[in-house]
């Protein structure tokens, strides 16, 4: 089942085309990502999914229902977290997450556990007292996020939720979104981070100037720029190897041996590196380093659109 179906989307501000007839799919149990520079119109997106900016033009469908149609329906489907932290620094932790999960219909005995759920996910359960005025940038964040959840939305939306945080709330982020998947969520996850994208997400589109321009998962992408991969590794024993025994490896295209370091030329879409491992080691070569040179999505980004990411 799609929980998200996006056709022909277009969003003005002004003459201003934020976002440019889009249409893009999200299948139940995914962790899909935004990919896209400052200013792409990743938030303009999620901002219209979430029901909180209406599109010019276009459908946008949740579970298969019109949000137009449906607003309350989608409402209790979605949790967002937005890019910027939505938190009252006068009330505490434990009444945030009240107020934003009571904004959902939840009431009594039902809203105080599910508060407690969302304040135990985000490691925040003996913070509950504290106003978030004393959190750092990283415990806001989980606050954030623990106001998203406490519903428990099918469909979980996180604009850039590292944007400005310290790496161990960073790393708590990133296993509390794949914690999330495992239970069940699908997540939308925005970032400019490639890395973090490239870490977490099942399928990823990437967006440039209000459109996709190219979505799929991660090799997918990286197929759209080369059909090669690059192996180096660096060996003692280069008398011993049979370059011949690398050449039969499926996939691999070209060898290339110089002093005491191999090239490995492969066709991207095969994965034989424990083939080629293994090869070596049945030779009597010693491996003393290996590299992978593939793209990755910042060669890939930077080869669709000519521009870094973070430029
Ligand atoms: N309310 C608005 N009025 C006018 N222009 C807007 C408005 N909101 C967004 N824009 C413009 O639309 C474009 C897309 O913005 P959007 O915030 O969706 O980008 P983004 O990909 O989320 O980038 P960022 O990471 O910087 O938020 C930008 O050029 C932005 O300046």
């Amino acid at each position: 089942m799609n929980i998200l179906e996006i056709k022909q989307v277009t969003k003005k501000f002004g003459d201003f085309i934020a976002v440019d007839h889009m249409s893009l799919t999200v299948a139940e149990g995914e962790i899909f990502g935004f990919l896209g520079a400052n200013g792409a119109g990743k938030s303009t997106t999620i901002n219209m999914i979430a029901g909180l900016l209406r599109p010019n033009a276009g459908e946008i469908k949740i579970l298969g229902k019109d949000i137009a149609k449906h607003r309350q329906f989608a409402k209790r489907q979605i949790g967002i977290v937005p890019q910027e932290i939505a938190i009252y620094e006068n009330l505490t932790a434990y009444e945030n997450v009240e107020f934003f999960a009571g904004l959902y219909g939840l009431r009594g005995a039902e809203l105080r556990q599910r508060v407690e759920e969302a304040l135990e996910f985000v490691g925040l359960s003996d913070k509950r007292k504290i106003y978030p005025k004393h959190f750092s940038g990283g415990m806001k964040r989980r606050l954030n996020i623990a106001c998203a959840l406490a519903h428990r939305p099918k469909l979980i939306i996180m604009d850039e939720p590292t944007v400005g945080i310290d790496p161990q709330s960073r790393n708590y982020i990133l296993a509390s979104v794949k914690k999330l998947n495992e239970m069940g969520c699908t997540i939308i996850y925005t970032s400019h981070y490639m890395e973090e994208v490239e870490e977490i997400c099942t399928r990823i589109a990437i967006i440039d100037h209000g459109k996709i321009i190219a979505e799929g998962t991660k090799e997918q992408l990286e197929a759209i720029i080369t059909d090669t991969k690059d192996i180096w590794l660096e060996i003692r024993g280069m008398d011993r190897l049979n370059k011949q025994h690398l050449q039969d490896i499926p996939g691999v295209k070209a060898v290339q041996c110089e002093e005491n370091m191999i090239k490995i030329s492969s066709d991207i879409s095969v994965n034989n590196l424990n083939e080629i491992v293994q090869c070596l080691i049945n030779d009597g070569v010693e491996i003393r380093s290996l590299e992978d040179k593939s793209p990755n999505l910042e060669t890939v980004f930077l080869a669709l659109t000519g521009r870094n990411l973070r430029d």
